[in-house]
């Protein structure tokens, strides 16, 4: 089994680079399914959510090759095979293959998707979009089954605002006859992304990035270049690693506009933020002010940064109050931190922080890929030699996390253990 050993409190300090979107990898590389020909990618970042997708789409016949950030993907061959089982239980966008499979081949059978456990996540607006293009859709033994003889434009009003639907409806959409309406959509800057990939394979996309996307079928798409976003949840992360424990740090390869909810919260702590055109500078941070946060959709700030941000409110002076509207259960990180001595408490969908303390080490766990970036960032902080079990979790969603935080100085490595040691007995805590 392998952790992270982290022995904290060592001066961090230096440039770290944000690699390329996970959020839009794993929508962009099942969107290549949509192509006639082939389709580059480049900018991935290397975590397992792309090497499964890549064994995805070999699986159904694609030729995939990956290097350097670099995937090439020649969809010619492909077919729509079932996937009721594997490789789609590892990740939660293998909800992606339903609406691309059944764009290009009116069929599709996909296993219910693996991901972050974080409360119930539910698919119900991607199903009401598929079906209102004309797909039959069941759920039978645990895999989705979608079949349409043909699919046709139609008005989709989405109840919940969903990234997953909103992409998962633009996949499927964009090979249908006529014009599909998508109402209420999410406006996440990885929507935008998968929409420009889809817009340069022939597609025709208008307004994505705003609440409604207009799509005018096409009969054909064809294959493109394409060069992904970065990641504005890893950029987040670095940056409240930055405030917590930075001696001066540049976070490179940034859309600073993404970042605007951290950035602000950041600042209203009393973190100096310094912009440039794609990269912000952190200096040293004295002293943290407590704060509330409410996460959100895009523009607000992200769920996704919530469990890491929680780690700076243990350094800041008072009661932060941190709030998620998205998810009802993801706060499973915070147990964890008070085995490190935070003081904090969840009521229902918040947690209650108080600081300043010093963070001690501990054996932690886990428990998804967030949590994972927190206990990480805690790590740095604590005092002793924290180590962290599954790390897959970790390894998920961050791109040569040692590698990039060894270079500001973190001594941070991976070990592969004989046996389970981390405190805990079995209590259901994963
Ligand atoms: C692979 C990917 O991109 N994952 C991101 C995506 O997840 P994901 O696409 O799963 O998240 P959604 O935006 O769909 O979910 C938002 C909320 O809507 C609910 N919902 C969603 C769909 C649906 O059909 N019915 C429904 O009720 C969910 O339970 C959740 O409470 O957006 C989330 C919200 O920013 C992020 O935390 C995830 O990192
Ligand atoms: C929840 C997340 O990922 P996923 O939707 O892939 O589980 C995340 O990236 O924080």
């Amino acid at each position: 089994m392998e952790v992270f050993k982290i022995r904290g409190q060592q001066p961090l300090k230096g440039t770290i680079k944000v690699s390329g979107a996970k959020n839009s990898a794993v929508a962009l590389i099942p969107a290549s399914i949509l192509a006639n020909s082939p389709v580059t990618i480049d900018g991935l970042p290397e975590i397992l959510d792309v090497w499964t997708l890549k064994e995805l789409l070999e699986e159904i016949g694609g030729t995939v090759s990956f290097e350097n950030g670099k995937m090439a993907i020649e969809p010619t061959e492909m077919q729509g095979m079932p996937l009721p089982n594997g490789n789609v239980k590892k990740l939660r966008a293998s909800y992606y293959l339903m609406g691309a499979m059944l764009g290009r081949f009116k069929k599709a059978v996909i296993g219910l998707p693996g991901g972050c456990f974080l409360g119930p996540r539910p698919i119900d607006q991607h199903i009401k979009g598929f079906e209102a293009l004309g797909a039959k859709v069941t759920n039978e033994h645990g895999a989705i089954y979608l079949r349409a003889d043909e699919l046709r434009g139609a008005k989709i009003y989405l109840d919940v605002v969903s990234v997953g639907a909103t992409i998962n409806i633009m996949l499927a959409a964009v090979l249908a006859k006529g014009q599909t309406i998508i109402e209420n959509a999410a406006k996440e800057p990885e929507i935008i992304d998968v929409a420009t990939l889809l817009s340069n394979m022939g597609a025709r996309i208008k307004g994505a990035g705003t609440n409604v996307i207009r799509i005018d079928g096409v009969e054909e798409l064809h294959g493109t270049n394409h060069t992904i976003i970065p990641d504005r949840i890893e950029a987040g992360t670095f940056m409240i690693m930055a405030a917590l424990a930075g001696d001066g740090i540049t976070v490179d390869n940034v859309i600073p506009f993404h970042m605007e909810a951290v950035t602000a919260k950041l600042r209203e702590m009393g973190v100096k933020v310094e912009e440039d055109e794609e990269s912000v500078f952190i200096p040293k941070t004295a002293n943290l002010s407590a704060v509330d946060v409410k996460t959100l959709v895009y523009p607000g700030f992200a769920t996704d940064l919530q469990q890491p941000f929680s780690v700076l409110m243990t350094q800041a002076t008072g009661s932060s109050v941190i709030t998620d509207t998205i998810y009802s259960a993801r706060f499973k990180h915070i147990d964890e931190l008070k085995r490190m001595n935070a003081s904090a408490r969840v009521e229902g969908r918040t947690a209650i922080i108080n600081g300043p303390v010093s963070l001690q080490s501990a054996s932690v766990r886990a428990s998804d890929l967030r949590a994972g970036a927190a206990l990480v960032l805690a790590g740095l902080i604590a005092e002793g030699e924290t180590e962290i079990h599954d790390i897959y979790h970790i390894e998920r969603g961050y791109s040569n996390i040692i590698e990039k935080l060894r270079g500001l100085g973190a001594d941070i490595r991976k070990e592969t253990l004989e046996v389970e040691t981390v405190g805990a007995t079995e209590d259901g805590r994963n």
